[in-house]
């Protein structure tokens, strides 16, 4: 059976630039997912990642806790099945959530609420070949996404660095790893429906399908391929390009009973500080650029430190409301009405 989604290899941007953009813009107005090879990223680094993942997940659950996510403001940790939530309901996986290895700001009466998301991880300290393995992730996919977002712009009919300021030098790198376990174990949503913040997401996923795309109202399956990373488009793409570039809902189905599911989520994101650009797109684009969707669900904010904090207070309530209880949505409700 043929892909649902086409398969893209990045080098393609310097060796065949017209052909390549041409296959990444109708990629991008269809469904928004695409497979990405050509990416660099070397196998020996997935194994190490992997191995090191699957050794800290079947570490007993006291340890596993001793880097739980409520010890941390910036969201980031460890998170019990069941304790992240999607759409109002648990999510079935664990995981520890990263993010760019830096000092928390000093805060000030009155400073935004998004300036509590920078500060340092949590690592655990059985795994000592976590840490280098999650940064060369982390620096590897911003080199990815930053060569996308040129081709994104370039697409765009845009200058080709017109998103450089909103990433770098300090982009958000919020990096996941994830163990799915099986159904019957209470599972079914392994991760509810939702579109990412970000501006792309690079997912590897180990081997197990799961991940369901939204499409026309149906579930469409993108199951792994070999070597190939799973690439989506993030809500401060579809900001940026009032709606002409979507990001699009998917969700993850627990796996069948007795197996797990692992995967790595990297979702390279605009600068906290920064107000996410709205392109002027040239006529040709812009009658398709019908606006950002309006979900009152899902508001997106143009500011990036405050889309990336609404998606971290609905899915983390504990740590909401532990560091945040303070925040407010703009319609005035408590921040988990987001
Ligand atoms: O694990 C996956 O396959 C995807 C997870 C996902 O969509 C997310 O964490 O945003
Ligand atoms: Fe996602």
């Amino acid at each position: 059976m043929s892909n649902a989604f086409p398969i893209l290899d990045l080098r393609r941007f310097d060796s065949d630039r017209a052909g390549f953009l041409a296959d990444l813009r109708e990629a991008a107005r269809t469904d928004g997912f695409f497979y990405l090879v050509g990416h660099g990223v070397p196998d020996e680094l997935i194994t190490t990642v992997f191995s090191q993942s699957r050794a800290f997940f079947d570490l007993p659950e006291a340890a596993k806790l001793g880097i739980e996510m409520i010890h941390s403001p910036h969201f980031r940790g460890y998170t019990r099945t069941g304790r992240e939530i999607t759409r109002g309901k648990p999510d079935w996986r664990e995981q520890i959530d990263f993010g760019a290895e830096r000092p928390a700001l000093r805060l000030q009466a009155g400073d935004p609420a998004w300036r509590r998301l920078q500060g340092p991880n949590q690592w655990p300290t059985e795994l000592p070949e976590l840490r280098p393995a999650i940064e060369t992730w982390q620096a590897l996919g911003v080199g990815i996404a930053h060569k996308l977002l040129r081709a994104f712009a370039v697409a765009l009919e845009q200058p080709e660095d017109v998103f450089d300021a909103s990433f770098l030098p300090d982009p958000t790198q919020q990096l996941k790893i994830i163990r799915y376990p099986g159904q019957g174990q209470g599972g079914g949503q392994g991760c509810g429906a939702h579109k990412d913040s970000c501006f792309v997401t690079l997912l590897w996923v180990e081997r197990e399908p799961g991940l369901q795309v939204e499409r026309d109202g149906r579930w469409i399956d993108a199951p792994p391929i070999p070597g190939a990373f799973v690439v989506n488009i993030g809500e401060a793409l579809e900001l940026a390009s009032n709606g002409y570039l979507r990001a699009t809902v998917h969700r993850v189905l627990s796996p069948p009973a007795g197996r797990d599911r692992l995967s790595v989520a990297f979702f390279p994101g605009p600068r906290l500080g920064v107000t996410i650009p709205l392109l002027q797109l040239p006529d040709a684009l812009a009658w398709q650029a019908t606006g950002p969707e309006s979900d009152p669900h899902n508001p997106l904010f143009y500011n990036a430190g405050d889309n990336a904090l609404k998606g971290r207070l609905r899915s983390h309530p504990d740590v909401a409301a532990r560091y945040y209880a303070d925040v407010h949505a703009p319609t005035g409700e408590p921040a988990s009405a987001y």
